[in-house]
């Protein structure tokens, strides 16, 4: 099912939510919408939902309007299935009875699911590594145990979307990451189209097939993981999915001056048009190198995080502060100055000017 969000808008009182959104979630697509908070991802979702409509603008469910200025389909009647953060199951009922409710409620249920709704209860209990626990309440269930029933129950009537809010982010930071698997496991297995709503960049650069960024209300930018981390078009989605450092600067086509230091040349060609036209270079930490050796711009070491394989630096320069992740071969000590290059893939040096290089 081809999911559309046309030029929609929400506004709460005086406060737009959401501006001009445009979006297509295509069949089998797992999209993440990855932002700050506030940015208007869970309000983005559940309009998706039906829990909520548009201000202006409509969405679009398999060439069905679910909702516009004048009309709205509820959550019931769109073909969906939801998992939370907060799991949301119910205290009084056990792990099966869980999966065989939207069974039983479910309006797009197909009839081979009608009537087998007991071999589908077991099968997705087997998909989500639940079959044992079965008969067990809630109460006795622990945290990864319980968002493993919450998505069972979201997928067992086979939802055309999928919609994630955050689900994993009440998990500890080990069973996040073996969820992940299980979730992309899943979205194989049903070939569910999914939504999944994240302020974590590194889960929607592990999942997504496609990454929607917002912030302030607006879509910066929509692309596949690799285009989002390598190719940024704006500072935000620079500096908030690959951590890069905005560095100013002049550009001369597809070569940076840094600080408009005619003396360094750094080599821009991956960098998007669009900042070059801000007059950015986005460094990200691993990009860069700290060396004694002169040539690069000068700095000083002010913070040191040692991180086991490597080591996270923060440098001032010229007032401003770039992080910086090295290997453990050089190590720089607080109040140290240094000099700070552009690795050698990323850049041609300008031996001619620079005669001690
Ligand atoms: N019912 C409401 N009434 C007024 N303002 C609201 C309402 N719901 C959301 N907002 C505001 O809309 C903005 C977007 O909220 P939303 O919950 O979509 O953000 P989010 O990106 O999901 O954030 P988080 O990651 O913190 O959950 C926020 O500034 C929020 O305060």
């Amino acid at each position: 099912m081809t999911t559309q969000i046309k030029n929609v808008e929400k506004i709460f009182g005086s406060f737009r939510a959401l501006q001009q959104i445009n979006l297509d979630i295509n069949e089998g697509e797992f999209v993440a919408i990855l932002g700050p908070s506030g940015c208007g991802k869970t309000t983005l979702l559940r309009l998706l939902a039906g829990f909520d409509s548009p201000t202006s603008g409509e969405v679009v469910m398999k060439n069905q309007v679910v909702a516009d200025e004048m009309s709205f389909l509820p959550p019931e009647k769109r073909n969906i299935g939801m998992v939370f953060q907060s799991f949301a199951l119910w205290p009084h009922m056990n792990v099966r009875d869980h999966i065989r409710f939207p069974l039983k409620h479910h309006q797009f249920l197909s009839e081979d699911l009608k009537k087998g709704m007991d071999f589908r209860v077991d099968e997705v209990l087997k998909m989500v590594d639940m079959y044992h626990l079965g008969e067990r309440m809630p109460s006795e269930l622990s945290g990864g145990q319980k968002q493993r029933v919450a998505l069972a129950r979201a997928i067992a009537p086979k939802p055309a979307l999928l919609l994630m809010d955050e689900p994993l982010s009440s998990l500890d930071a080990e069973l996040r990451m073996s969820m992940r698997k299980e979730i992309q496991q899943l979205h194989h297995l049903t070939g569910a189209s999914i939504v999944y709503v994240t302020h974590d960049q590194s889960e929607a650069l592990a999942m997504a097939d496609k990454i929607v960024v917002m912030n302030k209300g607006i879509i910066e930018q929509v692309g596949t993981p690799k285009e989002i981390y390598s190719s940024p078009t704006s500072p935000f989605v620079a500096s908030f999915v690959g951590k890069a450092n905005l560095i100013q600067g002049k550009w001369e086509g597809t070569e940076f001056y840094p600080f408009h230091q005619h003396a360094i040349k750094w080599d821009g060609t991956s960098v998007t048009s669009e900042l070059r036209g801000e007059n950015i270079f986005p460094a990200r930490p691993e990009q860069l190198k700290i060396s004694f050796r002169e040539g690069g711009l000068k700095g000083v070491i002010t913070n040191v995080q040692y991180q086991g394989k490597e080591i996270h630096y923060t440098v001032t320069i010229e007032d401003e502060q770039w992080v910086i992740h090295q290997d453990l071969d050089a190590m720089f000590s607080i109040g140290e100055e240094v000099y700070i290059h552009l690795k050698e893939s990323q850049t041609r040096a300008v031996k001619k000017q620079l005669h001690f290089v």
